[in-house]
């Protein structure tokens, strides 16, 4: 196992023991959160009572494979706990999310669940939103060229996100503009601006939902808590 894999699975190991027989869990979406849905299968296939609600049709596939009794109809008002990744983090605990393009339904888990755990490796450390990425946006197709123009208007550079020469597509059927902000001075108030344009169905941007994030950092674990 490489470094990075090694600390992904440090980081998901520390949020999977915090689950509980009978736990409503959130499964988040990417790599790191893929570790966490595989030892919750082996908790799972050792007899322990969960069940899962998946943020994407990839982590309902693999979290199937490990026979995770899933709702996947509706997402339940009361998840207990959620695991998921990050692509960014700041020192308040606020993310950037849908590196994947998972954003939309990894933001309505979390916004269901009481405890939002992120898990990441040590090249992820708290730093002002959007300093390394740039901010997903979740577009409806019929606004993208008018939701982009607005978006260069609020100082970005937003750029299509693609999947070889077509546009990338989300679980529901949206596209990305994943857009340049620099450094985001105000995430409340570049969040609210954003949320307000027509046919923006949702921003990558979580702003006060985690409650904790879980760093894989060499051999062991670091944790940030909110206060
Ligand atoms: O938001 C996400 C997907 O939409 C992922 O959680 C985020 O991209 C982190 O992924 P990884 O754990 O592979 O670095």
């Amino acid at each position: 196992m490489d470094n990075i894999t090694r600390e992904k699975t440090l980081a998901a190991t520390a949020a999977v023991s915090r689950i509980k027989p009978n736990m409503i869990v959130g499964l988040g979406s990417g790599s790191t959160a893929e570790i966490a849905v595989q030892l919750l299968g082996e908790k799972v296939k050792n007899g322990m009572q969960i069940t899962g609600v998946p943020s994407s049709v990839t982590t309902k596939k693999l979290a199937q494979t490990f026979d995770i009794p899933l709702i996947t109809d509706a997402v339940p008002a009361k998840i207990d706990i959620t695991i998921d990744g990050a692509d960014e983090f700041d020192e308040n605990l606020n993310l950037i999310k849908g590196g994947g393009g998972a954003l939309l339904h990894e933001k309505i888990v979390a916004s269901a669940s009481r405890e939002l755990i992120i898990i990441v490796d040590s090249r992820k450390t708290a730093r002002p939103l959007g300093s390394s990425f740039h901010l997903p946006v979740e577009v409806i197709p019929y606004a993208h060229v008018i939701v982009e123009q607005t978006l260069c208007q609020l100082g970005s550079t937003p750029k299509l996100r693609r999947n070889n020469d077509k546009p990338f597509v989300t679980d529901e059927g949206n596209y990305i503009l994943d857009c340049n902000f620099n450094t985001i001075a105000n995430p409340q108030k570049l969040a609210s601006d954003i949320s307000q344009i027509p046919g923006v169905v949702e921003h990558g941007m979580f702003i006060g939902m985690a409650t904790r994030i879980i760093i894989g950092s060499g051999e062991t674990t670091r944790e940030l808590q909110a206060t």
